[in-house]
């Protein structure tokens, strides 16, 4: 720790200049761009002016939030430039990976901090330094202590934009700071709740209903939970509390129609969360905030700590499920559009939880750009398909048809319940599929 009197002189001789930062990057290192907000602006763009000269250099960044290049990929032609890694995909990730620029890592999200090792370099966007030379990491604890304790060089790049998180492990002193940067401030990545489709509606429909009140609520990312955030605003539910992973705008919604009194039973009167993305309101509600509390992701999302919570509620989307209830959130065939990120940690979790539930949303089908239309109920999965939520953790599956509880439910039993949320149009045929797999009976009950 530095004396109060050297913190001024101290954060002079580690002031450094982007371009500075970026020419520490050495040929064969492994650079992180942190996770959520924390990707950093000035020094990308100085390591993207650079690029063609890199060799072997490794970016490993969880962005979620973010939906724009990075400099470093806009300015490199190839992975013997530079390569990219990912937790999690996002469009621009995508991308990345359909270019053969990224790859993704398998994660729980629980434990990605302990993943983390060998960082060469840490380049992370924080909030200025208060007096007491301490960093606020602004709103994403989630795995940056796994990240600050593997890397061997932390250089910071200050952003005034940065909302303070308060929370826990949510700071960095100068002390244990290589460098720092003050970045030009550019502005939060602005993530707008989605705007419901009548389906998202329908499903959230179903799903009011059965949350009761004095709830907590994990909402993930999405249309289908932003529409139960902003009907559960407008609904008679009320004494609502947040135990979320992701921080989102429906939080806000929420609080502002008065549904969140925090009135549960752990961390009461917090909204506990790992990382936030959305509007610039979000990050306002967040700043020097003491009811939004930020933790790291293996508080927030080990499925102990959630179980522990009475009445959890988890709402999720996926991509496609199977007759067996096996979920997909993250993959189209080969092709990773998303990750687990922390699906299965609050399947678990909400359905360990008294009076807990989870619910895995969505649509009963899928138009494609070449205009044919799939039911997202498939009998089996695609090849390449990666199961995110086995069928033994998956507790409700919701579409605009209905709800399916499948904990406690047999093969035939699942095949049945979920057939009767699939499209009418699509029934008929997996009946079939289901008789040809064994998994039907003639007393199954189906309304066509
Ligand atoms: C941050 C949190 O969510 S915390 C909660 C726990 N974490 C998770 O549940 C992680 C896994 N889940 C997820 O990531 C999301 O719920 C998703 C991706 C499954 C659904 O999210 P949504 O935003 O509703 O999905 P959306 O319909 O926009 O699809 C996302 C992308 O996948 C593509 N996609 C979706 N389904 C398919 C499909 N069957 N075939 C091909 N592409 C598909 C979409 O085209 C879109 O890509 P684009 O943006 O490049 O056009
Ligand atoms: C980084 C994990 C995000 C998610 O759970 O979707």
């Amino acid at each position: 720790m530095y004396k109060l009197s050297q913190i001024p002189e101290e954060y002079k001789k580690k002031l450094i200049t982007a371009e500075q930062a970026a020419a520490l990057v050495k040929d064969g290192d492994r650079v992180s761009y942190g996770l959520g907000c924390a990707a950093p602006y000035d020094i990308d763009i100085e390591i993207g002016k650079r690029a063609k000269d890199l060799h072997g250099v490794e970016i490993v960044a969880t962005t979620v939030v973010k939906d724009e290049p990075y400099a470093a990929y806009l300015n490199s032609d190839s992975n013997e430039q530079i390569r990219f890694a990912t937790a999690h995909m996002n469009g621009f990730e995508r991308k990345m990976s359909k270019d053969g620029r990224c790859w993704f890592i398998p994660i729980l999200f629980n434990e990605l901090p302990k993943y983390w090792e060998n960082i060469d370099k840490l380049i992370i966007q924080v909030h200025p330094m208060d007096q007491w030379g301490n960093f606020n990491l602004g709103p994403q604890a989630s795995d940056l202590r796994g990240l600050i304790r593997a890397a061997k060089t932390i250089i910071l790049e200050v952003n005034q934009n940065m909302p303070k998180a308060l929370g826990y492990e949510t700071e960095l002193n100068l002390c244990d700071v290589d460098y720092v940067v003050e970045g030009s401030n550019h502005p939060m990545p602005q993530i707008p709740n989605r705007a419901g489709t009548p389906v998202d509606d329908k499903i959230a429909d179903y799903i009011i209903p059965m949350i009761e009140d004095g709830s907590t609520l994990q909402l993930g990312i999405g249309g289908i939970p932003s529409a139960v955030g902003r009907k559960l605003a407008e609904s008679d539910v009320k004494d609502l509390s947040g135990h979320t992973e992701m921080l989102v705008d429906s939080y806000v919604d929420l609080y502002e129609a008065g549904k969140i009194t925090g009135n549960k039973n752990r961390d009461k009167g917090k909204i506990i969360y790992a990382f936030a993305g959305g509007t610039q309101r979000l990050y306002d509600f967040i700043n020097d905030n003491q009811i939004v509390f930020n933790a790291p992701v293996s508080y927030v999302n080990n499925v102990g700590v959630v179980a522990s919570i009475d009445k959890f509620i988890s709402i999720n989307g996926c991509i496609d499920l199977d007759l067996y209830g096996q979920v997909n959130a993250e993959t189209a065939g080969y092709q990773q559009i998303s990750g687990t990120g922390g699906q299965l940690d609050f399947a678990q979790g909400a359905f360990a939880s008294n009076g807990g539930k989870s619910f895995i949303c969505v649509h009963s089908t899928r138009k494609f750009k070449d205009g044919h239309v799939e039911s997202l109920i498939k009998p089996t999965l695609p090849a390449g398909t990666v199961i995110t939520t086995p069928r033994s953790a998956v507790h409700y599956i919701v579409t605009e048809y209905g709800t399916a509880l499948l904990k406690g439910k047999s093969t035939w039993e699942r095949a049945e319940a979920l057939i009767n949320i699939a499209h009418p149009d699509f029934r008929e045929e997996l009946i079939k599929d289901a008789e040809k797999m064994g998994i039907w009976t003639k007393t199954s009950k189906i309304s066509m």
